[in-house]
């Protein structure tokens, strides 16, 4: 069977003449990267929306004022729900939805961007039977649109803080939910400004004048028919942002507005008519809805990564700037090797990042599970674990489409390249969800805690077996035979366990002379993140080892195992410094590490754009000139910028308004 290498009619035939090169089937590789099923699908819904021109975008979101955007999203979304049946196989299949999504919508927000990520997934974990009936139901009909309104004004990151109240008024069996400073009003809610109609709301629940801690609320905030807020409810928009600006995030306050009791939910905490409250069988439970979208964040910063990954390497595949060797002609820019050694590592870390997404979904999917039974032994694993990945590939993410950007030169700062809107977005994923230093020492704490059951020879849980392990004195890089990277995998896990127990020596010590644990802790929280970090490198260079270890085509296999080698290498170098510190690898193993990485880098190179198309990203879902499929980029860069509004008219008014009675007065003044 001839292997499939993406070639098209029309196509430029510098890009043809690369996909040739490939050495594996990117259909293939796309269901390494996807999964067979959902690849199918992907490229089956991609198709069909090239047909539905009522989805396309009327005209490019760059040109277009916030509201244009709001109104443009509005109306895609609204005609992506009506064609849904005829796009998707399983509309309750979020991958498949989040890639009609990207298609029809892409990611500059729309009015139900929280309802399907934050606010349905609350009242799955959250509402008891009755509410489901209520409001689940109405909601994935999409008779209401909802938002999740938890940060306020004064505080994102430390929940126990927020002011928001909800007094339980027994006389009535109902709560009054007030705003009472204005640093209590609820700020940044995706969706709340100017589109939702509903919020599940946090909100400290007090009982005969006794706090509760906070808890979730579903509140109506504005009418289901005029759109007008309710009474007591101030509702609108918080501004333009980095990106994401078709987004209406939100600000919304409380005048002693009132809901019935049962509008608080109710699956696990409960509060009865005689206000009597019932504890939840775990005391974070109500945080599920956030480590559901730490859990889908993985998977879409990978998404995120792989698109400016895409769209840097076909774009470095047609340009062509300046000569390698005298008279021999332009090179393409993908052929130096700073430009492989700026995108290859990023590309990899794409793969890996899609890989543990997948992973990470699945453990979600049994802790929600378990949870349905009351079960919520794994909770905390699943918080840790989502918490270091949503951290550091949120972070990496960023820092790698950035070289993407900068890969891109000039027309990399260009919207038309595509990479600000998605760098944008990206970024913002180092905020929400929880700050990303925040959420490293939320990892440090499982950490710390995992070296106290080490040390009684237990393991916390699977995620921290490796601590069990001794520590080897050096490294065998380089000292096996090439080709044989286990020594590389066992460098990452050795200055992870390294650093978490150094970092748990130095508290026991600060404690050991009297301070308190608190301080201790501060004292040491740099190295606490960087131990984190370190646990979550290492858990994603062993989960891009199961993933090559588990595909079966002897192709794909080699093609990904030199990304794994590629990214094994690349990180490695990018930690060196904390195997150095204790003679872990020596100077020549270093050296060994570098030259393996630049050899892997010419490896990769004849594969690159198949790597890349592998990630079957449209065109229409690229949304980039750069990253065109077919290669025809500078003809399109022009006609892009015809349609910019400036070029409207030859002369705009500021001219005559401004610079030219400046220049005449001047010309006057020069005449005198
Ligand atoms: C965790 C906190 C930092 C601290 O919480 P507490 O103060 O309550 O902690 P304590 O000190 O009391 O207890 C610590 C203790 O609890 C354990 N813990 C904490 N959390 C959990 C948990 N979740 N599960 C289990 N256990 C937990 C912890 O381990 C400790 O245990 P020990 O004592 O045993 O050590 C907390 O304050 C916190 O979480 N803060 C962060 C707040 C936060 O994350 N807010 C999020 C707000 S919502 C938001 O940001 C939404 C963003 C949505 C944006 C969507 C944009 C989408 C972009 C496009 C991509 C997707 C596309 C989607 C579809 C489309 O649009 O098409
Ligand atoms: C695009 C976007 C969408 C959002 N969508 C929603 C939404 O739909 N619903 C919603 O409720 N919220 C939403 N948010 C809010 C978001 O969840 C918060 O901004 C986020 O949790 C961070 O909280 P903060 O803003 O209070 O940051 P802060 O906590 O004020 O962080 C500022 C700095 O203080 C540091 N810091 C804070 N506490 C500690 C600590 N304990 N230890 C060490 N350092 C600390 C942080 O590391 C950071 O450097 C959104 C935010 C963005 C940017």
């Amino acid at each position: 069977m001839p292997l499939n290498k993406e070639i098209q009619p029309g196509d430029n035939d510098e890009l043809t003449r690369e996909r040739l090169q490939a050495t594996f089937d990117t259909q293939q590789m796309a269901a390494a990267l996807w999964g067979s099923d959902l690849a199918r699908k992907r490229r089956e819904l991609a198709k069909k929306v090239d047909k539905l021109t009522v989805l396309h975008d009327s005209k490019d979101m760059s040109f277009m004022t916030r509201e244009e955007k709001l109104s443009e999203n509005a109306r895609k979304v609204v005609q992506m729900f009506a064609h849904v049946a005829d796009i998707v196989e399983d509309p309750s299949d979020d991958a498949e939805m989040f890639h009609l999504s990207s298609n029809a919508i892409g990611h500059e927000g729309h009015p139900f961007g929280v309802h399907f990520v934050m606010f349905i997934p609350a009242l799955k974990a959250q509402a008891d039977d009755e509410q489901r009936e209520k409001w689940l139901m109405p909601a994935l009909g999409l008779q209401l649109i909802g938002t999740y309104a938890q940060t306020e004004l004064g505080h994102g990151t430390n929940l126990r803080a927020l002011e928001t109240m909800a007094t339980f008024d027994k006389a009535t069996d109902e709560f009054v939910i007030h705003t009472p400073t204005v640093t209590a009003l609820k700020w940044w809610p995706g969706s709340l400004g100017k589109s939702s109609n509903h919020a599940v709301v946090s909100a400290n629940l007090i009982i005969d004048g006794k706090s509760y801690g906070h808890h979730n609320f579903m509140v109506q905030i504005r009418d289901e028919n005029t759109h007008k807020p309710l009474k007591g409810i101030t509702v609108g928009d918080i501004g333009p942002k980095m990106a994401y600006n078709a987004s209406d995030n939100g600000f919304l306050g409380f005048d002693h507005h009132r809901i019935p009791r049962r509008n608080m939910l109710m699956r696990h905490a409960k509060v009865d008519k005689n206000g009597v409250y019932t504890k939840p069988p775990h005391a974070k439970i109500g945080y599920s809805a956030m480590v559901h979208v730490r859990s889908v964040m993985i998977g879409h910063q990978g998404m995120f990564l792989g698109s400016a990954s895409t769209i840097a390497i076909r774009y470095s595949l047609v340009r062509r700037q300046g000569e390698i060797k005298e008279g021999s002609g332009e090179v393409k820019i993908l052929d130096y090797q700073t430009q492989q050694h700026r995108l290859f590592p990023q590309l990899a870390r794409a793969y890996v990042f899609m890989f543990a997404g997948k992973e990470v979904r699945e453990l979600y999917q049994k802790v929600l599970s378990d949870m349905e039974k009351g079960e919520t032994t794994l909770l905390a694993d699943l918080h840790a674990l989502t918490s270091g990945l949503k951290s550091v590939v949120t972070h990496l993410c960023v820092a790698g489409m950035e070289q993407c950007r900068m890969a891109c030169g000039g027309h990399g700062y260009s919207r038309a390249s595509g990479i600000p809107e998605i760098w944008g977005v990206a970024v913002g994923g180092c905020t929400y969800e929880g700050e990303n230093m925040v959420m490293l020492l939320q990892l440090a704490r499982y950490l710390m805690k995992a070296v106290k059951e080490t040390k009684k020879g237990k393991s916390l849980g699977r995620l921290v077996d490796y601590l069990l392990l001794p520590q080897d004195r050096h490294s065998l890089i380089g000292r096996v035979p090439q080709g044989e990277y286990g020594p590389h995998l066992a460098a990452f896990e050795h200055i992870a366990r390294r650093q978490i127990f150094k970092v748990a020596d130095e508290l026991t010590k600060l404690q050991d002379k009297g301070m308190s644990k608190e301080i201790a802790w501060q004292k040491k929280a740099v190295e606490l993140q960087r131990a984190a970090r370190l646990h979550t490198r290492f858990y994603l260079a062993a989960c891009f080892h199961r993933k090559v270890q588990s595909v079966v085509d002897g192709r794909i296999r080699e093609a990904l195992a030199d990304l794994y080698h590629l990214h094994l290498n690349y990180e490695l170098l990018d930690m060196v410094n904390y195997a150095l510190e204790d003679a872990y690898l020596k100077a020549d193993q270093v050296d060994f590490i570098r030259e393996d990485m630049y050899r892997l880098l010419e490896t990769i190179r004849p594969n690159a754009i198949s790597l890349v198309d592998a990630f079957e990203f449209s065109d229409r879902e690229l949304r980039s000139v750069l990253g065109r499929r077919d290669g025809h980029v500078y003809e399109n860069l022009y006609k892009w910028a015809k349609e910019s509004e400036l070029n409207r008219a030859d002369v705009l008014p500021y001219f005559d308004k401004y610079l030219k009675p400046m220049m005449l007065a001047a010309r006057q003044r020069s005449n005198i």
